[in-house]
């Protein structure tokens, strides 16, 4: 892969690398746009085979960001770190590998500001704060934001209910039956709203304490992992894994919408087409789980989570936009969500 033809075809931006020898830190911060502010995204710490791979995971990742701040109007662009995880690193090496990591965002002078993604923990995020002001999601007692889950699954409620308008014309949940794919964090509370709500619910997980906590607290049915592909619902909301919607699951769903918190749920572009083509409405990822970014960007003006749910609250204008044009103009809805985002950063 020639980076600086990726970066051309990504429409970058830049990219950053350190190297330090003394703690072992090979670290790459990619900032994708910063038209809106900015670029604001997490820090993942994974083996990589090559830096190749881990300069363009970041590449795309940041990218992602830019147009998941971009569609919920936050004042933010989009940027990730990626730290290549070194083998057999002792606890001690991994505080002074973050903290040099720190120094590496500060000497970046607040155009990224980094947060926990996988392989992070908040702990690392209070060594990085240690060394950066540019840095969310550190330790809650000190003012952060915390757990974005309960807000992730406040957003993909506000989008099943603009996706329930706009597909069945309704303006409630009452016995509609939802399939979830994954109770753990997001789909536990998203669980949990939409019974409150009246919804019927069906679940599946490979943790069997999370399918019975559902079970016991919100009477909902359980099925096994690969039979959830085949469930008659009205709603499937993926909150698992990534590319599900896919050449073997999109045939065999017998749902009206796909909304769910899963990052890069369509396995390929053309899989949006697909859904399409079965009448099935489905909402994009990066608009509809836009709740964590929202809830993390906001302790840059000052943590207040009545600010916060109320900005999650706008997710359901955000998506029955997305939904009405994408009728209108006669295209898939993931194509009308980025043509959103270009034409707020290109135009
Ligand atoms: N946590 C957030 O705020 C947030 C924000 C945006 C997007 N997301 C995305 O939402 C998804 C869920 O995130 P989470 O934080 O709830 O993660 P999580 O790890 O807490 O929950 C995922 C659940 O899926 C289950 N699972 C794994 N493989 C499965 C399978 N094959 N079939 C059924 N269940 C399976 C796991 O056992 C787990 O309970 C992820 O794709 C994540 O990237 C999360």
């Amino acid at each position: 892969m020639d980076i600086f033809n990726y970066a051309d075809e990504l429409k970058y931006g830049s990219i950053h690398l350190k190297a330090d020898q003394e703690t072992g830190l090979r670290a790459i911060v990619a900032v994708h746009n910063l038209k809106f502010g900015p670029g604001i995204g997490g820090c993942r710490f994974i083996e990589y085979e090559s830096s190749d791979a881990a300069i363009t995971d970041a590449m795309r990742l940041a990218r992602g960001m830019t147009y998941k701040a971009a569609i919920s109007g936050l004042p933010h662009g989009g940027g990730k770190a990626v730290i290549m995880r070194p083998k057999g690193l002792t606890e001690e090496g991994r505080a002074k590998l973050f903290a040099r990591y720190g120094e590496f965002v500060d000497s970046l002078g607040g155009i990224y500001i980094t947060c926990e993604d996988s392989g992070t923990s908040v702990n690392d995020m209070n060594i990085v704060k240690q060394h950066t002001n540019h840095v969310l999601g550190y330790d809650p007692a000190s003012g952060s934001s915390g757990d974005p889950s309960p807000l992730t699954a406040y957003g993909v409620r506000r989008g099943i209910e603009a996706a329930a308008k706009h597909q069945f014309g309704r303006d409630n949940l009452e016995g509609l039956k939802v399939s979830i794919q994954g109770v753990g964090s997001v789909g536990y509370y998203l669980a949990k709203e939409l019974h409150a709500l009246g919804a019927e619910l069906i679940v599946t997980d490979i943790n069997p304490a999370s399918v019975k906590r559902c079970e016991d607290e919100f009477g909902a049915k359980a099925v096994g992992a690969d039979a959830i592909y085949d469930v008659d619902c009205d709603i499937f909301a993926p909150c698992a894994l990534g590319s599900i919607l896919n050449d073997q699951t999109i045939g065999r769903l017998k749902c009206d919408v796909v909304a769910g918190a899963s990052n890069n749920q369509l396995a390929q572009d053309r899989h949006g087409e697909a859904l399409r083509a079965r009448g099935i409405l489905y909402a994009p990822d990066y608009a509809i789980n836009a709740g964590g970014l929202m809830n993390v960007a906001q302790e840059f003006a000052g943590y207040d989570l009545d600010a916060v749910r109320e900005r999650v609250h706008g997710i359901y204008d955000t998506m029955l936009h997305i939904f009405e044009r994408a009728a209108k103009e006669e295209l898939p809805t993931h194509l009308v969500a980025d043509k959103i985002v270009e034409e707020k950063l290109y135009s």
